[in-house]
């Protein structure tokens, strides 16, 4: 495991600073993200929003590890990201981050169960049984858990897709439009889920997300425009996201 450097009481989940992101070079180049200063307090829940090729996804991106950036610094819960080896970057995200997907990425041949306790063991860690009892009855899943993905719903996937990323209990968790692929009534499931994972849990969540309604679940609304974060609202409400998102589309 992949141990914080710093002392992790400082009520920061993640933090980018002064992050820079270039794809390509010369006339192709593209600055997906200039010089981004960013914090996530633990137990809140933040929804990254932004018109299209703002950089939301090249953020959540860098982020969570999945990419690495031009310059800056990403540091979770006190570890640097950009001083860790490829060997400890996997560590840390298979051992102190939790994923959501738009695709739900479930293992097709693996049951529901199995998919739920993957990255534990393939950490070769035993689940909590009591945790995973929690989750799995708080998501509603208990008699689906012997179903392989195709025998479930969009939204039952998704479903599952959030205990996995719930079970390890991670330091945080990453959405990438995780509303993007259901109807709304299984999305507002799935927004319900992670906003009382929060709540109930002292989860730390952050997603990417289109949808005014989506973000107004969360605490706080972080606004990108043209690779910089141009703005931010509190405890949001649909209207409110849905009138700054139009007078960025304008500019
Ligand atoms: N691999 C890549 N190579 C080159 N350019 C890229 C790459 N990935 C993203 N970009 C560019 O970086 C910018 C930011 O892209 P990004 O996907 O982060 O935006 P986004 O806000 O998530 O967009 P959307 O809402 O459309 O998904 C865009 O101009 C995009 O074309």
């Amino acid at each position: 495991m992949v141990e914080s450097t710093t002392p992790a009481n400082d009520g920061i989940a993640a933090r980018a600073a002064n992050l820079s992101k270039i794809y390509g070079t010369g006339n192709t180049q593209v600055r997906a993200l200039d010089e981004v200063d960013v914090e996530f307090r633990r137990a809140e829940f933040t929804a990254i929003m932004g018109p299209s090729g703002s950089g939301k996804s090249t953020l959540m991106h860098c982020l969570a590890g999945l990419d690495s950036a031009s310059s800056g610094s990403v540091d979770i819960g006190g570890t640097e990201l950009t001083a860790l080896s490829d060997k400890q970057m996997t560590q840390l995200r298979r051992d102190r981050i939790g994923f959501v997907f738009q695709a739900f990425n479930l293992v097709p041949t693996l049951t529901a169960l199995e998919n739920i306790t993957l990255p534990l063991d393939i950490a070769g860690r035993a689940p909590n049984e009591e945790w995973l009892n929690t989750v799995v009855d708080r998501l509603g899943l208990e008699d689906r858990l012997d179903h392989r993905p195709s025998e479930l719903s969009g939204g039952q996937q998704q479903r599952v897709a959030c205990a996995r990323a719930l079970v390890g209990q991670p330091e945080i968790v990453f959405g990438d439009e995780p509303t993007g692929n259901l109807d709304s009534r299984s999305g507002n499931e799935v927004l319900n889920i992670l906003r009382a994972a929060v709540d109930e849990f002292g989860q730390t969540v952050v997603i990417v997300t289109h949808d005014p309604k989506a973000a107004s679940f969360a605490d706080r609304v972080v606004f990108l425009s043209d690779g910089k974060i141009v703005d931010e609202l509190r405890n949001p409400d649909a209207d409110s996201i849905m009138d700054k998102m139009k007078t960025l589309e304008k500019i």
